[in-house]
């Protein structure tokens, strides 16, 4: 089968594998649709995030949906034929994170795409069949590989607790940006204000239903949540952009009271954020990291068209041109590209 490698920085390359066999438990998704996410581009550019090295050529993308082809002898959910979605972190299943449901915060998580574990640019993915979800015909495979970013937006607002009639921060209008706001209006949130410094994204926003977008590089964020609210400030701040101005701002932005959810990762661990005022504004700091139990509801609200992710798509290329889509990727106008694998 085909696959594209990351060899090393920058390098690409094509590789025939052996197509994998599934286990007892697993089912052969045959993957039409891989979104490419901001980490994937990070490991092109970079060859690592943080901790995480490319040490070995290592198959990128964790935003797949596909069609089964086969699947293990104790496989009863699925059938060969079923388009599907791909959860991308697998769980140990045995800690007590998982046992209490947060299987996400599972330290021993194989997650698609971060090194050692392969992802989804490839022909054929075999994975454990709890993880694979079948989308209804109202749902189409692209939006389908769209529900991993729809997913980190959903937990986001979870996290917050966004509720009916919030006012809700969006800060940084990149694809998770985009499908917070989503989340946030489907999660009950009347007004949804969006930040960014890039003017073509919060044109986007503004297409995509924001209440109000805001131009960081031109107007004073507090000042123009201040005037949105009547000097109140937000609900609920979701960030979604990882720069530290904004992860600073966001304590300014939000109502005495409310909630600041942390999504966006800074380059620097270290932030500051002033302590005085999340105590006397009795602030609710969380952070939000992936998602659980979510991909459930992000196939139902595609398929009761609640929330769009189509519409962040700006170009699909196939697999053989994967080093343009990436390079295309890194433009500050592109909000999100994908790969179909034929
Ligand atoms: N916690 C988690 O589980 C996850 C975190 N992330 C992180 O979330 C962040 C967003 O992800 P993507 O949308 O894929 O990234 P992205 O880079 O496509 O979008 C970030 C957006 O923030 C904007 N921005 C830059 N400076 C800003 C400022 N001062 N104020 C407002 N906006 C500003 C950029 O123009 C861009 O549109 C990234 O930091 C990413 O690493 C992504 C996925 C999961
Ligand atoms: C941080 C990311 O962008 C990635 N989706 C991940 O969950 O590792």
């Amino acid at each position: 089968m085909r696959t594209v490698v990351l060899r090393e920085p920058g390098q690409f390359e094509m590789r025939e594998r052996d197509r994998p066999e599934p286990a007892d438990d697993e089912v052969l998704v045959a993957v039409r649709d891989v979104g490419i996410c901001g980490s994937d581009v990070h490991y092109y550019e970079h060859g690592r995030i943080g901790d995480y090295v490319v040490e070995d050529p290592l198959v990128l993308g964790h935003e797949s949906a596909g069609d089964v082809v086969a699947v293990g002898e104790n496989v009863e959910t699925l059938v060969p034929g079923a388009r599907v979605t791909l959860e991308p972190g697998v769980p140990c299943r045995q800690c007590r994170h998982c046992k209490r449901g947060e299987y996400h915060l599972c330290t021993d998580v194989e997650f698609m795409a971060t090194p050692p574990h392969d992802g989804a640019f490839a022909e054929y993915v075999a994975w454990p069949a709890d993880f694979v979800y079948e989308l209804p015909e109202a749902v189409s495979l692209r939006e389908g590989a769209l529900c991993e970013p729809l997913s980190v937006g959903i937990h986001a607002c979870r996290r917050g607790d966004v509720g009916v009639g919030d006012t809700v921060l969006v800060t940084g209008a990149g694809p998770i940006g985009m499908l917070a706001m989503e989340a946030a209006r489907a999660a009950g949130a009347t007004d949804v204000l969006v930040s960014d410094v890039v003017g073509s994204k919060l044109d986007r926003a503004l297409d995509r239903g924001a209440d109000r977008v805001i131009d960081v590089t031109e107007t004073d964020l507090d000042s123009a949540v201040d005037e949105y609210t009547d000097g109140v400030g937000a609900d609920v701040v979701v960030e979604a952009s990882g720069a530290e101005p904004s992860i600073e701002s966001t304590l300014d932005a939000v109502r005495r009271g409310g909630t600041v959810v942390l999504v966006g990762l800074a380059d620097e661990a270290e932030v500051p954020l002033d302590v005085l005022e999340i105590i006397d504004n009795e602030l609710d700091v969380h952070g939000s990291f992936r998602y659980a139990n979510t991909y459930d509801a992000a196939v139902d609200l595609l398929a009761d068209g609640t929330v769009d992710v189509e519409g962040i798509v700006d170009f699909t290329d196939p697999l053989e041109e994967i080093d343009a889509a990436f390079r295309r990727s890194m433009e500050p106008d592109t909000v999100k590209g994908m790969i179909s694998i034929d």
